[in-house]
């Protein structure tokens, strides 16, 4: 069978994305695990299915490297919604169906998708995981996914690029408080209106370059707890 595929990149988190409308690709799971291997396939963090959908323009279904399914995804959602434009399926002002949930995305340039994620319910702030005899202070939000934000300065890390993500990281992430597991996001304090953010994904299980729902996970927490200001900086923001 040939099925035409698709790669694209968010900040450095990538996606092999499928027009599945004809419902052709019958087991997600088992292409996901096959063609994100960056050895023996394409290689990315997860796949994504444009599917059918009722009630928007089209459904965006998500599942993570290891054919776990991913639920929402902010920088796939960007990425999809990137191709659904290209594809005719939208246009530049489309909404989305993801995990049963509607998201509003909008084409600015060749360079610039924005999607807008509805402000997050579930948060839980101060939380004490206990870890290897000791105890990490982390936030709780999910926004869309669920992500942990554990700041550096809070649980005495001096340096986050020091941090070995797969090793922490994956304890946090399989931390028997979360049923489901979690993602997991280290955040650093750099600036007034800037944090740096490393991330360790669940269902990429390791390190991936960048997360939209993490990021926004994290800077709502930097907005709790570190007081920031909640600045609209970003829309202005240039490479
Ligand atoms: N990278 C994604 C989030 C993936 C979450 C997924 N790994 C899970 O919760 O299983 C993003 O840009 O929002």
């Amino acid at each position: 069978m040939r099925i035409e595929f698709f790669k694209m990149t968010g900040a450095g988190n990538d996606f092999i994305m499928f027009d599945n409308r004809d419902g052709k690709i019958k087991n997600p799971v088992e292409l996901a695990r096959w063609v994100c291997d960056r050895h023996f396939g394409v290689g990315a963090d997860g796949i994504i299915l444009i599917e059918k959908s009722e009630t928007a323009d089209f459904k965006m279904v998500y599942y993570n490297s290891d054919g776990s399914f991913g639920g929402m995804c902010g920088n796939g959602g960007r990425c999809v919604a990137k191709l659904a434009y290209m594809l005719g399926i939208a246009k530049e002002k489309m909404k989305f169906e993801a995990n049963k949930k509607l998201y509003f995305a909008e084409i600015i340039d060749d360079e610039k998708v924005k999607l807008y994620l509805p402000n997050p319910r579930k948060r839980e702030f101060n939380l004490k995981l206990k870890l290897d005899k000791k105890f990490f202070k982390a936030h709780f939000v999910d926004s869309g996914a669920p992500h942990l934000v554990v700041f550096t300065d809070e649980n005495g890390i001096k340096n986050i690029e020091k941090i070995n993500i797969n090793n922490l990281g994956k304890k946090l992430r399989f931390h028997p408080r979360f049923k489901h597991g979690t993602n997991v996001n280290f955040v650093s304090i750099i600036a007034e209106d800037t944090i740096r953010m490393r991330t360790y994904e669940r269902g990429v299980e390791g390190e991936t370059l960048a997360c939209g729902t993490g990021s926004v996970a994290s800077v709502i927490a930097s907005v709790e707890k570190k007081k920031y200001k909640n600045s609209r900086q970003g829309e202005n923001f240039k490479r």
